[in-house]
């Protein structure tokens, strides 16, 4: 838990443009402690752009990023963010890339960071207990381009959580993951939420994640045009006595974790 009573991220007038494209249209963003808020919005809203600006794989165009009370670059007296306290979990992105590395091995990575670059006492306690945390403890010493898809994805979830983070920004971390893994992930977070943990996740669906979200933030064309409570889930809005009041002039536009959250707006 951070000692710091600063936002955990604190984000103000992102724009993020790539060539002729604008991307991040002018963002604002604070995440408190202890809050698990989730990202939503249709594909290509902007989602991802917005967690690899927030960790600092994306170079912004403009605006100021802060985490746990550092800014992102170098600050005035070179005070930076303190990676070794966030764990980041890309897209589905594949554990492997090529190189056929173990399970330990990926998972130690997650344990270096900045200018740490040697595995501190101890260490793979830390990477048995992360594994176990996603179910795969009997695979530490396997190659991880011979585990599956959805397994990648949980040795990458073990990476970000072997670091003991305070703040954790996953990006659709259960896409492709089967139902009891999810739960196992759920069960997790919910471990970690209730001992401080703080959270940013990009969601298609809330899922099993929803009993945890406390807010849902939700992108359109790189903008946010929602911030607050999360959208029923869906055999809420499917329930018989449910009003679908919501506009459907452009619903192709919309996927349906957006539709969801607008229908908030016009609820009675
Ligand atoms: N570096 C880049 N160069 C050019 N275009 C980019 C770049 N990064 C993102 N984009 C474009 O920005 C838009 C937003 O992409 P992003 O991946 O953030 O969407 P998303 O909301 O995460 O979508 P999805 O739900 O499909 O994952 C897309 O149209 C994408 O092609």
């Amino acid at each position: 838990m951070s000692e710091t009573s600063e936002p955990v991220i604190e984000a103000r007038g992102l724009h993020f443009r790539a060539g002729a494209s604008h991307i991040l249209r002018g963002i604002d963003l604070t995440v408190e402690h202890g809050e698990v808020v989730a990202l939503l919005g249709a594909n290509g809203s902007g989602k991802s752009t917005l967690v690899k600006s927030l960790v600092g794989i994306n170079v912004l165009s403009e605006g100021t990023v802060r985490l746990l009370g550092r800014p992102l670059g170098p600050g005035r007296r070179g005070a930076t963010v303190d990676w070794g306290r966030i764990g980041y979990v890309p897209q589905r992105a594949g554990a492997a890339g090529g190189i056929p590395s173990t399970a330990q091995e990926v998972v130690a990575s997650g344990l270096l960071h900045g200018r740490r670059l040697r595995l501190p006492r101890g260490w793979r306690d830390r990477v048995g207990a992360a594994l176990e945390q996603v179910g795969l403890a009997d695979r530490v010493h396997d190659p991880v381009h011979l585990l599956s898809g959805g397994q990648q994805q949980r040795i990458l979830i073990a990476r970000a959580l072997v670091r003991e983070p305070d703040l954790l920004v996953l990006d659709e971390p259960v896409a492709g993951v089967d139902m009891a893994s999810q739960e196992a992930f759920a069960a997790t977070m919910a471990r970690l939420v209730d001992g401080g943990l703080t959270v940013l996740v990009v969601l298609h669906e809330l899922g099993e994640l929803e009993p945890l979200v406390t807010r849902a933030v939700v992108l359109r064309h790189g903008k946010v045009v929602h911030d607050g409570a999360p959208p029923p889930a869906r055999h809420d809005h499917d329930r018989a006595g449910h009003r679908h009041q919501h506009p459907h002039a452009d619903d192709n536009a919309l996927d349906s974790a957006e539709s969801r959250a607008l229908d908030l707006e016009v609820r009675p």
